[in-house]
């Protein structure tokens, strides 16, 4: 028996999902949801599923030590979202996109593997910190959830290597709007390619975190 808690978790889920779609920054069966249900149980977005067309009654229910409770077959990278949740309280919500401009990012060579958007605009600063960046391994691989667990207590978003990004928040919506202000810093890095940037300094970064 679902609560209304929860129905409206999964009405906000489907909603999301069909958002992203519309508006382009997830096609196909690509990217995956989840949000920490009251109960302490995880509702994710089943394998294989396309965002723009997810349906409340199968989304996934899974414990968070991993136990499949109800729904389709989760997402495959259901490890990393379970390692986000239980290394950092403050992880209520985690995105997991190919966006477009994120994703050719996450491609490029000699990326700063601490902090992949140079701060040059403050929101990204404000809303998420640093973006560590995560080396390659195939999706799905467990080692994804590894290398997320540690980075997991002292960062809020992150870039996974030659794939895209993985962002957290308090709740669904604040999760969607950090990926969404990250994929806009990232094509105001390719819009000003070799364009020489004045990044922000130090002080004005410390100022933005104070
Ligand atoms: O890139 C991948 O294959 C996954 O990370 C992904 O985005 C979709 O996988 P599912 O959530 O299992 O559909
Ligand atoms: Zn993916």
């Amino acid at each position: 028996m679902t609560n209304t808690v929860e129905q409206q978790a999964r009405e906000e889920m489907v909603r999301l999902g069909a958002s992203f779609f519309q508006r382009g920054y997830a096609t196909g069966s690509a990217g995956n949801l989840s949000l920490l249900l009251p109960d302490g149980a995880l509702l994710a977005t089943p394998t294989g599923s396309c965002l723009g067309e997810l349906q409340a009654d199968r989304l996934s229910k899974v414990s968070l030590d991993g136990a499949w409770i109800s729904g389709d077959k989760p997402s495959k990278e259901i490890s990393f979202h379970r390692a986000l949740y239980q290394h950092n309280p403050a992880c209520k919500a985690v995105v997991h996109l190919h966006c477009t401009y994120l994703t050719a990012l996450s491609c490029l060579q000699g990326l700063d593997t601490e902090n992949a958007i140079k701060p040059f605009t403050p929101y990204v600063v404000m809303r998420v910190g640093n973006v560590p960046v995560v080396r390659y391994y195939r999706p799905g691989d467990l080692r994804l959830a590894e290398d997320l667990a540690r980075l997991a207590p002292a960062h809020k978003a992150f870039l996974l290597a030659n794939h895209g990004p993985v962002v957290t928040g308090e709740n669904l919506r604040e999760a969607a709007n950090n990926t969404e202000e990250m994929e806009d810093a990232a094509k105001l890095i390719f819009t000003l390619g070799n364009r020489p940037i004045r990044y922000l300094t130090d002080d004005e970064i410390a100022e933005l975190r104070s």
